[in-house]
C-alpha cells in the first residue's frame, strides 16, 4: 500500500497518487531514482479526480481514493495526457466512479474510449481556454498539443492558483518528501534532467505553453511525476524558457537531388527554405549540373545532408549515385543523413538512396527512430513524395522541422 496515503494540497485539494521506488524502465531508460505517479483529488460540490496513476497500481489507486470519498460520487475524471502512466487508473476508476463523465482533449477521446473500454460512458471534451465548475472551484483548461503527446492538456484551478501541467515542469524522483520546499531539497538539477529526457524534443512546442501560464497566478505546481513546486515557481517557468530557446546555430545543411522535371528539386528548396528560417546555411546541388568536387566539399562541411532523386524505369537518375559512391571516402562520423524524392507509384529510387546512407558512417533518419527517440508519429523519413510536392508540402515541412530541431538540439 501507498505509505504516503493522501496529502492535502488546500483547501478540499489532496494529492492521490503513487510513489514508485522501483527503478522504473521508461521511454527506454532506467528511471534510477524511481518516480512518481501524482493524481488529485478535489473534494468539492461535484468531486473532481486530475489524472490517474500508472496502470500497475490501479488497486491501490482505488483504495486511495476511497479513503477519502465514496468513488460514485466523483463527478468528473480530468485526463490531461493519455499515456498509461497517469491515465492507468482510469479503467478501475471508471468502474466504481459510475456518474464521472471523463474530461478530456478531442484527440484524447479516442485514445481513452480505446484503451479502457469506455466506449459508453460520457466525455466532456475541452478546448483552449474552456472552464469547468467543479462546485465552489473552477478548473481551466489549456491544449498543450506535443508537450508530451499530441492529446495533451494542462489544467488550471483558478481559485486556488495551482496548475496541474501533467508531464511539464515533472521530476523523476520517488521522494515522499514531495513538496519542493522542504528540507532544503535543491530539485533544480532532476527538474533539468526531466526536461532534457522528456520535453527537449519537443521544446518548439514551449512557446505556447509560457504563452498560456504568463497569465496565470500560479502559487503551487502539481504536476504528474516528482516534486510539487510551491517554491521559485517563477524560476522553474524560467528555466523552460531558457532551455527551450533556440541555441545558436553555426550549423549547416547540404541538400543534393537529381530530377527530370522539377518536382524533386521543388522538395529540395522547400527543405531548404525550412532550414533558413531556422538559421541553417543551406547548399543545394543538382547533382547533374554541379561540379563533383564542390558537392563533396560542401557534404564534408555538413552537419546534414540529403539526397534525393525521382524514380525512373525503378532507379534513381542522373548523376547522383557518383555522389553516392564517393561517401565511403569522406569523414562522415557525427553527421545526419536523409533520403528524399518524388515518385510516381514506387519510388524504388529513394529506398536505393536510403541504403547507400544505411552502408554509409551518417546518422541516418527512419521513421522507426523517429518514433523510439520521441514517439512523434506524424513525421516520416524517407521523405516520399507522391508526383509534385504540391499535395504533401506538410509532410515535408515535418520532415524539415524535425531536422531543424534535431540540429539545434543542445545536448
Ligand atoms: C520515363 C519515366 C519512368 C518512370 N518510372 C517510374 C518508376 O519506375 N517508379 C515510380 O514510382 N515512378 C516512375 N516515374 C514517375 C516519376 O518518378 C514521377 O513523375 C516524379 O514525380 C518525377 O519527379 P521529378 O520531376 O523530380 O523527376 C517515371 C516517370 C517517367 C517519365
Amino acid at each position: 500500500m501507498n505509505k504516503l496515503g493522501h496529502v492535502e494540497l488546500g483547501k478540499d485539494i489532496y494529492w492521490i497518487g503513487k510513489i514508485d521506488d522501483r527503478k522504473v524502465p521508461f521511454h527506454r531508460l532506467i528511471l534510477e531514482k524511481g518516480t512518481s505517479y501524482n493524481a488529485y483529488l478535489l473534494k468539492t460540490e461535484k468531486p473532481t479526480v486530475i489524472d490517474t496513476v500508472d496502470i500497475s497500481f490501479g488497486r491501490e489507486f482505488i483504495e486511495n481514493v476511497s479513503s477519502l470519498i465514496d468513488p460514485k460520487e466523483i463527478q468528473y475524471i480530468v485526463i490531461n495526457h493519455t499515456e498509461p502512466d497517469h491515465s492507468g487508473g482510469l479503467g478501475a476508476l471508471a468502474l466504481r466512479a459510475t456518474e464521472a463523465t471523463i474530461v478530456c482533449t478531442e484527440p484524447a477521446v479516442h485514445e481513452l474510449k480505446e484503451m479502457y473500454r469506455l466506449h459508453n460512458r460520457n466525455f466532456l471534451v475541452v478546448k483552449d481556454g474552456d472552464t469547468l465548475d467543479v462546485g465552489g472551484k473552477t478548473l481551466k483548461f489549456k491544449e498543450t498539443p506535443y508537450l508530451h503527446t499530441e492529446e495533451t492538456m494542462i489544467t488550471y484551478c483558478v481559485e486556488d492558483q495551482i496548475l496541474f501541467p501533467c508531464d511539464i515542469f515533472s521530476t523523476h524522483v520517488a521522494d515522499e518528501k514531495l513538496f519542493n520546499d522542504v528540507d532544503g531539497i535543491d530539485i533544480t538539477d532532476d527538474f533539468i534532467g526531466y526536461y532534457n529526457v522528456i520535453i527537449h524534443p519537443h521544446r518548439r512546442y514551449v512557446g505556447t505553453l509560457l504563452d498560456a501560464v504568463k497569465d496565470m497566478d500560479i502559487k503551487m505546481i502539481a504536476p504528474s511525476h516528482g516534486y510539487i513546486i510551491r517554491k521559485d515557481i517563477e524560476k522553474f517557468i524560467d528555466l523552460y524558457k531558457s532551455l527551450s530557446a533556440d541555441m545558436a546555430t553555426g550549423k549547416k545543411a547540404a541538400i543534393v537531388y537529381t530530377t527530370m522535371k522539377n518536382s524533386t528539386k521543388n522538395i529540395a528548396m522547400l527543405l531548404k527554405e525550412i532550414f533558413e528560417e531556422n538559421n541553417i546555411e543551406t547548399a543545394v546541388f543538382n547533382a547533374d549540373k554541379s561540379e563533383k568536387e564542390e558537392v563533396l566539399d560542401s557534404i564534408k562541411e555538413a552537419d546534414v545532408i540529403l539526397f534525393g532523386s525521382s524514380t525512373r524505369y525503378a532507379d534513381m537518375i542522373g548523376n547522383l549515385e557518383e555522389i553516392l559512391k564517393s561517401l565511403k571516402d569522406i569523414n562522415l562520423e557525427g553527421k545526419v543523413g536523409a533520403a528524399f524524392g518524388s515518385y510516381g507509384w514506387s519510388g524504388e529510387a529513394i529506398e536505393v538512396i536510403q541504403d547507400y546512407l544505411l552502408e554509409s558512417k551518417l546518422k541516418v533518419l527512419t521513421t522507426s527512430n523517429v518514433i523510439k527517440s520521441t514517439g512523434m508519429t506524424h513525421v516520416e523519413f524517407p521523405v516520399r513524395v507522391r508526383f509534385a510536392p504540391n499535395n504533401e508540402q506538410e509532410k515535408i515541412k515535418n520532415a524539415g522541422i524535425f531536422i531543424s530541431d534535431l540540429l539545434l538540439s543542445n545536448h
